[in-house]
């Protein structure tokens, strides 16, 4: 039996719970990553009487995160929309179900997206003539608009040409779930099923999910529909025509046979919900960051408009061919979100004995997987880890071995399943975006809070010019 070996005492940073109601949070847990990085090695701090170790070094987040598949407690608030099917589920739901997910974002189902991400692009930017010369904007809502727009598509599939599926009563019921949901992890009182079922947002939470549900339900029954008349027909065609091979349409394909399904309605349902909202505020945000790293450094942005023309020319679009040639653009997206990953932590319960390299962490114990800090681990990334620097992604020698070293995306067994799709659409959304205009903002300068999420606390941060 593997008895726990602290080498000394750990660190203990103080009591979390007796100020998670201030504004401060997102300040403490930048404080607690840094301290972790100074101690070098896990640390503990108390969550109201519970202990949490804090990891922030490659190799103990690399065992921790294929070792630790169990999530802690706080990933329970999102179930009542996305049920028990993937970011949610226990080990063995995930297991099964993760191994059918990843044939709905092989390479080849991802290049056909590229249609879409070019054309949500192109609108996207359309949309951006009005903020032309008006100082600093505020661009999340037309980002909103577009992530869950080319969201709604690739996962439930929709004709390129058809018709919107994202209208503003969808944003809000999406925006006023998530408030709801995030008020549960950041207000301790309402942790409690009891007291929260008694309050206004459980009546709010509610009304917000049947607009959501309501979407999903009636396009999972359309591809359910389409997907059973092509059983029957051996192969027949889209009754609607050519269209985007959808999540849902690799997952039926998979899982229902004509006489046999693996999922419940509810249950395709709920993976569908999964994917919006795994989608949802990671990639707004983190196009949010792009923008505001990109803005923030001229000479950064010239060499992306100066790879751009070089490898598309005037007006040439993204594609497989030549979306590996955008080096640059894709050091300066991987690099803004190195900076900022979204999630700056995600949390795993101990289910055995954990061993780690100068630490056993107890059977029982939560384990806090600090992403922000671990990507700017000096031991890795080198003395200017800080710093925005796209040109480390272009040298062997200044990017790290280790690969849980780039935590972004969180490494080990249950990590972002979403990865190329984002860099993809991210890279679609800057070309049209860099070709047109300049942006200018100071990234130093953003103030940021955690909302469950990493979030700039105002949203007018950047400002867009015509480029000459
Ligand atoms: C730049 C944007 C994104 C970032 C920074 C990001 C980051 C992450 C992180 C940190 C996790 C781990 C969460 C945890 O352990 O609690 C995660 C999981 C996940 N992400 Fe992403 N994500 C992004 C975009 C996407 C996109 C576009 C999709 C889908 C198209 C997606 C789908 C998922 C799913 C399904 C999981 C859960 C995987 C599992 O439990 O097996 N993500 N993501």
């Amino acid at each position: 039996m593997l008895v726990p070996t602290f080498p000394g005492k750990l660190p203990i940073i103080g009591h979390v719970h007796k100020l998670m109601k201030t504004e401060k949070l997102f300040q403490l847990l930048i404080s607690i990553g840094e301290y972790s990085l100074k101690a070098g090695d896990v640390t503990k701090l108390y969550l109201g009487p519970m202990p949490v170790y804090v990891v922030t070094d490659p190799e103990d987040v690399s065992t921790v995160l294929n070792k630790c598949l169990e999530k802690c407690f706080v990933y329970k608030f999102i179930e009542p929309m996305v049920g028990k099917m993937l970011v949610a589920a226990e080990v063995p739901t995930w297991k099964r179900n993760r191994r059918i997910l990843d044939l709905c974002f092989k390479q080849n189902i991802l290049d056909e997206y590229l249609e879409l991400f070019n054309s949500q692009a192109s609108r996207f930017v359309e949309g951006l003539a009005e903020d032309v010369g008006k100082g600093e904007v505020d661009l999340t809502e037309k980002i909103v608009k577009s992530v869950l727009e080319t969201s709604c598509r690739t996962t439930l599939g929709v004709r390129l040409d058809g018709k919107d599926l994202v209208n503003d009563n969808y944003i809000g019921a999406v925006n006023e779930t998530l408030e709801i949901l995030s008020a549960r992890v950041c207000k301790p009182w309402l942790m409690s099923d009891y007291i929260f079922n008694k309050s206004i947002y459980k009546t709010k939470l509610t009304k917000a999910l049947e607009t959501i549900f309501g979407l999903s339900e009636h396009m999972v029954q359309l591809r359910k529909s389409e997907h059973l008349q092509r059983l029957k027909k051996k192969g027949g065609c889209n009754s609607e025509g050519r269209r985007i091979q959808s999540v849902i349409d690799v997952v039926l394909e998979n899982t229902v046979t004509e006489t046999n399904s693996l999922f419940t309605d509810v249950e395709l349902r709920n993976i569908a919900d999964n994917l919006l909202l795994a989608t949802y505020d990671t990639t707004i945000y983190e196009m949010l960051f792009v923008f505001i790293c990109i803005g923030s450094y001229p000479d950064v942005q010239e060499k992306i408009y100066q790879e751009i023309t070089e490898v598309l020319g005037e007006d040439g679009r993204l594609s497989k061919e030549n979306i590996s040639q955008l080096v640059y653009l894709e050091a300066a997206i991987k690099e803004s979100i190195r900076l900022y990953p979204i999630g700056p932590i995600v949390a795993r319960d101990a289910t055995s004995d954990t061993k780690l390299r100068n630490v056993t962490i107890p059977s029982g114990s939560s384990i806090m997987v600090h992403l922000w800090s671990v990507n700017r681990n000096t031991k890795y990334w080198g003395f200017d880890a800080e710093e925005f620097k796209p040109e480390r992604w272009l040298n062997t020698d200044t990017v790290p071995d280790h690969p849980a070293a780039y935590a972004s995306f969180s490494p080990g067994r249950r990590g972002c399943i979403g990865k190329t799709y984002a860099l993809m659409y991210l890279k679609a959304t800057m070309i049209p975006l860099i070709r047109k205009y300049k942006l200018i903002a100071d990234h130093k300068n953003v103030k940021l809070d955690l909302k469950v999420l990493m979030k700039p606390v105002s949203g007018h941060l950047v400002e867009i010019e015509e480029r000459q």
